[in-house]
């Protein structure tokens, strides 16, 4: 099975936990991405969607599918999102996509955060993909001089502004032991808008593609 092979069957997977006449929270990425297909697939047995970046808004909007801003909505019982890294825990780090803000808010805002992944995703210990931290942009470089002092080594991820109007750093050499210590630590630094490690909010449910099939972790 190829990796979109692997993407698809664990969008599929994720459509289960979708609830009839609800709003869902829909991540960012090529796997969500997937997962939109298949939401669109069922559109007629949803409310509509809450979405963590103008990237899947768009997408969910070409299919018909109803956005709502997350002001307008009061209960989200599910939040279906991808993951760079992913732990026998359901800590990950996330952002690859610079949508890590909207994406730990709306999560943040779910009932359960189901995170799909294929099993390239899944690691002993986050750090081996660079940690995405969004920064305001005037605070660049003494966040990353405070990175440094954590143990990292930043990269400016030249090009991009989030949707927020924010900057990245790519944080290499970072092995996170202690995920939701370091992710207390980063968000503490002045200037920094959100980090990747998503472990104080951790997912509730992985689900994960294999060869041989979609493996669940509650
Ligand atoms: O956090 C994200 C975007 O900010 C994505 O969910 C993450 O990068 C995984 O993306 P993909 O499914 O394309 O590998």
């Amino acid at each position: 099975m190829d990796q979109n092979a692997k993407k698809q069957a664990v969008a599929k997977a994720a459509i289960d936990y979708v609830e009839s006449d609800s709003i869902v929270g829909v991540g960012t990425g090529s796997t969500v991405n997937f997962f939109i297909e298949e939401l669109g697939k069922i559109k007629h047995k949803i409310e509509g969607a809450v979405s963590s970046s103008e990237a899947s808004t768009e997408r969910l909007k070409a299919l018909g599918i109803e956005v709502f801003e997350l002001n307008e909505v009061s209960n989200l019982s599910v939040y279906i999102d991808g993951a760079d890294e992913v732990t026998e825990h359901k800590h990950m780090i996330k952002g690859g996509g610079a949508a890590l803000t909207r994406e730990k808010i709306v999560a943040g805002a779910a009932t359960t955060f189901v995170c799909i992944v294929d099993e390239s995703k899944r690691v002993p210990v986050l750090g081996s993909f660079p940690l995405p931290v969004e920064v305001i942009p005037m605070a660049r470089s003494f966040v990353a001089r405070e990175l440094v002092k954590l143990g990292g080594d930043p990269e400016y991820r030249q090009g991009v502004v989030t949707d927020n109007g924010n900057v990245i750093l790519d944080v290499h050499n970072l092995e996170i032991l202690n995920p939701r210590e370091l992710e207390q630590k980063i968000n503490n630094i002045p200037g920094v808008v959100t980090n990747g490690i998503f472990a104080l909010r951790g997912a509730d449910i992985v689900l994960s593609a294999t060869e041989s099939g979609v493996e669940t972790f509650k």
